[in-house]
């Protein structure tokens, strides 16, 4: 099914994941997939929400794993009905997070899927605990490479810094060049 790509969309319901997403590697494949099930259990369009550049790019120069068109074609090979695509500039990261729950209040989310750690909003104020005054949230656990440490871009980044590239692409998860 075709993946519908938006910088920003309302819809009367819909069952959302949300991240930067970059390299879409295990652990983000796991969040993506668990909002394309529930959205297919429930037949309510799912949407992948994330961002462009990736936050940690454009505040630490960080390496970027995939380009905004590798990773939509990740998230529409993962199944996902609708993807928005956020701009990630000076004026964007300025959003409060309150600012950033009414953007998202505009898709009806049923059920929001995110992993622990996420954080959202102007200097990362808004958490989970906030998130969950406004909307049903679902967190993923963590999900680890073989060793038991947790998968990350910023691991993967490091791995292929390091040269290990047989270990970054184990934690992608993506067999080499799809
Ligand atoms: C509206 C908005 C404003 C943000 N502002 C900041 C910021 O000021 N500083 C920062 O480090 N990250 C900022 N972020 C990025 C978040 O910390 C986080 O990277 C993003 O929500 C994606 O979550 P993830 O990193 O778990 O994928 C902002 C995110 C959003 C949605
Ligand atoms: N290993 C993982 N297991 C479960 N959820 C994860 C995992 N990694 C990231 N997530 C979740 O996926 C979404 C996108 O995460 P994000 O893009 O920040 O990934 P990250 O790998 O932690 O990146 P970075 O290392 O650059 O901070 C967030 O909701 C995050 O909590």
């Amino acid at each position: 099914m075709k993946t519908h790509i938006y910088s920003s969309l309302e819809l009367p319901h819909s069952i959302v994941a949300i991240g930067a997403f970059d390299g879409v590697h295990r652990g983000h494949q796991t969040v993506i997939r668990q909002a394309v099930q529930r959205g297919r259990k429930l037949k309510i369009p799912s949407v992948v929400y994330t961002f462009d550049p990736p936050p940690r790019v454009f505040f630490q120069g960080a390496r970027m794993l995939t380009t905004v068109d590798e990773k939509l074609a990740k998230i529409k090979k993962l199944g996902a009905r609708h993807a928005v695509v956020a701009r990630f500039d000076e004026i964007y990261a300025g959003r409060s997070a309150y600012e950033f729950i009414d953007c998202l209040a505009k898709l009806n989310p049923a059920e929001i899927m995110v992993g622990g750690d996420f954080r959202f909003g102007k200097d990362r104020l808004g958490d989970i605990m906030l998130l969950e005054k406004y909307f049903k949230v679902r967190v993923t656990k963590p999900v680890c490479c073989s060793e038991g440490s947790v998968i990350s871009s910023s691991r993967i980044r490091q791995l292929i810094s390091d040269g290990e590239i047989h270990l970054s692409n184990s934690l992608l998860g993506w067999p080499a060049g799809k």
